[in-house]
C-alpha cells in the first residue's frame, strides 16, 4: 500500500503483491476478439487503414515488428518501478527529466499537475518520459535505469511505426507529403507509463480525446480497462498480447480536416486488480502551422496553451472546438 500515492489509498484497497500477471487469476478473462479493426503493419492495406481512421479513429496493430521480449520486459520493469514506495518514486524524479504524477493525467509543460481544484480524482499514477532526453542522463535507481534503457530501444520502434502509419494516412488523404512531414515530429515523442490502482470508485481516466497526432498504446496483456466510444456506445478494447492499439488524436483530426476521427476514450478501474499501460504520444513540430479547411490555422503550442487555460478555468479540455472556423472567439 505504501507504493500508492496517499490520495489513491482507498479504504477498500488491501496491500497486494501484483504482479507478475502470470501468477494471478485473471478476473477479466480475455476473449479472442472484439470488433476493433485490425491493421497489419507488415502487409499494410491502405484502404483498410483509411477506413479504420474514418470509422473508428482507433485500430489494433499486428505484425508491428517490436520483439515480444522487449514488450514483455517493459511491462515487467514497469510493474517493478511502480512497486517502489511513493516517497522513493517522488524523490527519484526530483532532478531528472522524468516526471512522476498522480490523480490526474493533465500536466503543465514543466510537469506539475494541472487543475482548477474541481476535477474528480483520476485513479492513476504515472511517469512522463520525454524521449528526446533519454540519452542525456542515467538513473541511480536500478528499475528506473532499466526502464530508461528499454525505452531507448522501444523509442526507435515507436518512431518507425508512427512514421510508417502517418505516411500511409497522408497518402490516402492526398496531403503533400513533403509539407506534411513536419506534422509528425519524432523529437516531440513522449512515453507515459501508467498504473491504475485497484479501487471500486471513479475512473482511471475520464472521457477524453488525445491531443497528439497519433498515440500508440501498449496495454496490460491481462487486464482490460480501455474503452472507446463507437457510434454512441462504449466498447471495451480487449487486451491481446503482442498487439498495439493505435489511436488518432486531435492534431490528426485537424490535419485531415475532420476526415479522420480523434476518438473519445476512457479507462475503467478494477476492484481487484491493478492495470498498467505504456503509451506513446507524438505531436507536430515546434511552430508548425496546421492548415486545414475546417480550422483556423494554429500551431500545436497554441492548442496546448488553450487546453491548459480551459482546464484551469473550466476544469476540462474544450479541444478542437476552440479552433473551428465557425467559432467566434
Ligand atoms: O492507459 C490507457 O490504456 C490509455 C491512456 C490514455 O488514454 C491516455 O494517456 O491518454
Ligand atoms: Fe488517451
Amino acid at each position: 500500500m505504501d507504493s500508492y500515492p496517499p490520495i489513491l489509498r482507498h479504504q477498500n484497497n488491501q496491500p497486494q503483491n501484483l504482479t507478475n500477471p502470470n501468477n494471478t487469476t485473471d478476473p477479466n478473462p480475455i476473449q479472442d476478439s472484439d470488433p476493433v479493426p485490425t491493421i497489419d503493419l507488415k502487409y499494410l492495406n491502405h484502404k483498410n487503414l483509411d477506413e479504420a481512421c474514418k470509422e473508428w479513429g482507433l485500430f489494433r496493430l499486428v505484425n508491428h515488428g517490436i520483439p515480444l521480449t522487449l514488450m514483455e520486459q517493459l511491462q515487467d520493469v514497469t510493474i517493478q518501478v511502480f512497486s517502489l514506495s511513493f516517497e522513493s518514486k517522488q524523490e527519484a524524479c526530483n532532478e531528472c527529466p522524468i516526471t512522476y504524477f498522480w490523480g490526474t493525467p493533465a500536466l503543465t509543460p514543466s510537469g506539475k499537475a494541472l487543475s482548477n481544484g474541481t476535477q474528480n480524482i483520476n485513479w492513476v499514477e504515472g511517469f512522463d518520459v520525454p524521449l528526446s532526453k533519454l540519452e542525456q542522463f542515467q538513473h541511480q535507481v536500478p528499475s528506473l535505469e532499466s526502464i530508461r534503457l528499454l525505452l531507448l530501444d522501444y523509442a526507435t520502434h515507436l518512431s518507425r511505426i508512427a512514421t510508417t502509419l502517418f505516411e500511409a494516412m497522408a497518402k490516402s488523404l492526398d496531403l503533400n507529403l513533403k509539407e506534411t512531414k513536419s506534422y509528425l515530429a519524432e523529437n516531440t515523442g513522449i512515453v507515459r507509463v501508467y498504473r491504475y490502482p485497484r479501487t471500486d470508485v471513479g475512473w482511471g481516466m475520464e472521457v477524453h480525446t488525445d491531443s497528439s497526432v497519433l498515440s500508440i498504446l501498449n496495454q496490460d496483456d491481462h487486464v482490460s480497462g480501455l474503452q472507446v466510444l463507437k457510434d454512441d456506445q462504449w466498447l471495451t478494447v480487449k487486451p491481446i498480447s503482442n498487439t498495439l492499439i493505435i489511436n488518432l488524436g486531435d492534431m490528426m483530426q485537424a490535419i485531415s480536416s475532420d476526415t479522420y476521427k480523434s476518438v473519445s476514450h476512457r479507462v475503467k478501474v478494477e476492484k481487484d486488480i491493478e492495470r498498467i499501460s505504456i503509451c506513446y504520444f507524438v505531436f507536430p513540430g515546434d511552430g508548425v502551422m496546421i492548415e486545414s479547411s475546417k480550422y483556423k490555422p494554429f500551431t500545436y503550442n497554441d492548442f496546448r496553451e488553450q487546453v491548459q487555460q480551459d482546464i484551469k478555468a473550466l476544469g476540462h479540455k474544450v479541444g478542437l472546438g476552440r479552433f473551428h472556423l465557425n467559432q467566434d472567439s
